[in-house]
């Protein structure tokens, strides 16, 4: 089949091409090394980064194949590469806020979900939804991401909890996958929430979640990680365990809900079963961030989560410095982070957790992408890696933290293609 044509990005204020990022996640001084390139341009064939560089090396090299590509002229405007969102609870139906008004009016999270709604709401819609609802609902959220320029998310199921419900989530997130331009990886989180008709008996649920859904999950492939809340009123440090170490015994990897709402050595379980990542951490402990540090256990921050549940936010500073990998996540879920603007976390980041533009930008691209397991294939513009790429309303890196609550993307570039331009959908 003919190769589609070369493209060219020409001439970027700063191109930042986080390079040299492939082999691990940035810690410490790292995440603030962004590898920019002054006046850069990226050639891209067959959808991957052939060379990002001045615009005079570029040129150089391929300046005789000039008329043969497609150029696209950034005219000395930031360019990215596509936003990583490593954490989502993308399929659903429904939204929840009339919940939002009630803890406006002084209900909790937890005393909304202990009370039967929260997750248990969401999952009772989502179970009597069928495949093609919560393929259209969650389609036009991966159009929100991707005009906000985020070319690859995380998907967690955990609104089904039976089999049948969560192959379900599952199933629509894989065929997302292959029609969306957004790149999506898959997490199985059955252990999301412990069904109101266990509540008197929450092992029984643990039993199914490892003796029946794990082994139907990994039997269809259908999920890479292996998900759990590891929560004071949802799934003990005990239980949590349990359920990741079944899930590494499948073949899936750990993740975890780890330190939300109350301390709870979350980040200790994460380490223990050496998780790729441990999520939200508002509430960790020193001795769980230094076993995070001493693992490489990448620490996924959700400043969405705390600004919509007005709680505190998670002390990104001292992780940073203390040698954990960060990343920064929309959580997208209609119950604690309804919002797909990735740049919106990275202001919070950097107005709400003492991060520098810098560094949000590198937890937003190649730690997330670490966070996920593809550091290798996405997150920075280096040859070889897919060419996901964002051009940005806006000359340098440190305005897009400045210029905020509007969205300054511009076009964005999926596997060498144009789908979105003057930040609409093409
Ligand atoms: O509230 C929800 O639907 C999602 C959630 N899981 C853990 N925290 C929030
Ligand atoms: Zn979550």
């Amino acid at each position: 089949t003919k190769q589609p044509k070369p493209l060219l990005i020409r001439r970027a204020g700063q191109l930042v091409t986080l390079k040299g990022s492939s082999e691990r996640p940035l810690i410490k001084g790292q995440m603030r090394e962004l590898g920019i390139v002054e006046n850069g341009s990226v050639w891209i064939e067959d959808g991957k980064i052939i060379m990002a560089d001045t615009d005079e090396a570029v040129l150089n090299r391929f300046g005789d194949r000039l008329s043969e590509a497609t150029v696209i002229e950034a005219n000395g405007r930031l360019v990215t590469p596509g936003l990583v969102d490593p954490h989502t609870h993308l399929v659903f139906v429904g939204s929840r806020e009339d919940e939002f008004e009630m803890r406006l009016n002084g209900a909790t999270y937890m005393e909304i979900m202990a009370a039967g709604g929260g997750i248990h709401r969401t999952t009772r819609a989502t179970q009597a939804a069928g495949e093609e609802e919560l393929y259209r609902e969650s389609y036009k959220r991966l159009d929100q991401f991707l005009k906000h320029g985020v070319t690859t998310i995380e998907a967690k199921s955990g609104y089904g909890l039976t089999v049948e419900h969560e192959l379900k989530q599952l199933r629509v997130a894989s065929q997302l996958n292959k029609d969306h331009p957004v790149d999506i990886v898959s997490t199985f989180m059955g252990a999301h929430a412990v069904p109101l008709e266990y509540r008197d008996n929450p092992d029984e649920f643990v039993r199914i979640v490892i003796e029946e859904m794990l082994p139907a999950v990994a039997e269809t492939g259908l999920a890479e990680f292996n998900d759990v809340f590891c929560e004071k009123g949802v799934f003990t440090p005990e239980q949590s365990e349990r359920i990741l170490e079944a899930g590494k015994r499948y073949g899936l990897k750990p993740k975890i809900h780890a330190d939300e709402i109350e301390p709870y050595q979350g980040a200790e379980v994460a380490a223990r079963v050496g998780a790729v990542s441990a999520d939200h951490l508002l509430r960790v402990s020193d001795e769980g961030i230094r076993q995070m540090a001493d693992k490489g256990v990448v620490g996924v921050l959700l400043p969405g989560t705390a600004f919509f549940l007005m709680a505190e936010f998670a002390n990104a500073r001292k992780m940073i410095d203390a040698g954990v990998p960060v990343a920064l996540s929309t959580d997208r879920n209609p119950g604690s982070s309804p919002t797909e603007s990735l740049p919106l976390i990275m202001n919070l980041g950097c107005l709400k957790m003492g991060m520098t533009p810098a560094e949000v930008l590198a937890a937003a691209t190649i730690n997330a992408a670490h966070a996920i397991s593809r550091g290798h294939e996405i997150g920075s513009l280096e040859p070889g890696k897919q060419a996901d790429v964002v051009i940005w309303d806006a000359p340098n890196y440190a305005y897009l933290q400045y210029h905020f609550g509007v969205n300054l993307v511009d076009t964005v570039i999926k596997r060498g293609q144009v789908v979105v331009k003057g930040g609409q959908r093409v």
